[in-house]
């Protein structure tokens, strides 16, 4: 197994009167995709926005490369190299796509053979450059916020539901990106739940319940026991 980039250790988290994370537990192996999964509600986004510091963990050490981030402000976590796709996609509905790229480069000017090379992987970003990110299809609006994030060379990327009601065939465009990313040797740490898509690109996964990680293992082992998913999650992925 490669040394973790990320390791969440004891990890609590409250929001508002809730304690929503309850001693998270979890490690991303370099270079891998670790598929976080579990239940709606059980603290999987609260997970991803703890890790960039969006919500503070009360307690608990959240360790990125060896360093304690827990405390670290989130812009100095987007410099040290850490991507972070929202659930709800952050992008700028008033400016433009090119705009929305510019502002998420946060070390300097966009690189032109980045841009090009996101050109290729989603090639609507190139014929709306200019145009409005508000007026960009669903699908459109979530690879602007997916390119956001892979503009510059990101060592860690903190993926949300990229796939979340999404058609087929851009579910497979997202696919392709994800796998392109881990080919250029990220890591990457993915809420997913579509089965079939975190079946494909998942080599290992975590996967929450009430505020924890209950199990970590292979994503093999889980797709190949339908009775462990049933207990962990109350879902089948078989057919999926
Ligand atoms: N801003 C907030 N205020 C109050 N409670 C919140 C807030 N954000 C999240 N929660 C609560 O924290 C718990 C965990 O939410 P979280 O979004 O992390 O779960 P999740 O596993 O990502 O779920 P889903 O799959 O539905 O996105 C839920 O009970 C949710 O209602």
């Amino acid at each position: 197994m490669p040394e973790p980039i990320l390791s969440l250790e004891g990890v609590f988290t409250d929001i508002a009167q809730y304690h929503v994370l309850q001693g998270v537990d979890l490690t991303v192996p370099a270079g891998e995709v670790t598929m976080l999964l579990g239940r709606n509600g059980v603290g999987k986004t609260t997970t991803l926005k703890t890790v960039m510091g969006h919500w503070r963990a009360r307690e608990g050490r959240i360790l990125l490369d060896g360093t304690d981030i827990a405390r670290t402000p989130t812009p100095d976590i987007a410099r040290m190299g850490v991507g972070y796709v929202p659930e709800d996609m952050g992008i700028f509905a008033n400016l433009s796509v090119e705009e929305n790229m510019v502002l998420a480069a946060v070390t300097g000017p966009i690189d032109p053979a980045r841009r090009d090379w996101i050109f290729s992987v989603f090639p609507p970003l190139k014929t709306f450059w200019s145009s409005a990110a508000g007026n960009l299809s669903g699908g459109q609006k979530q690879m602007l916020s997916i390119a956001r994030a892979m503009i510059e060379e990101r060592r860690l990327y903190l993926i949300d539901e990229p796939t979340k009601g999404l058609a087929p065939a851009i579910i497979s465009t997202m696919a392709r990106a994800l796998r392109e990313l881990k080919a250029q040797g990220a890591s990457i740490l993915l809420v997913e739940q579509n089965f079939s898509v975190a079946k494909a690109l998942g080599d290992g996964v975590q996967v929450m319940d009430d505020g924890r990680v209950i199990w970590s293992g292979r994503m093999a082992e889980l797709a190949g026991d339908a009775a462990l998913q049933e207990r962990l999650m109350g879902l089948s992925l078989e057919g999926a």
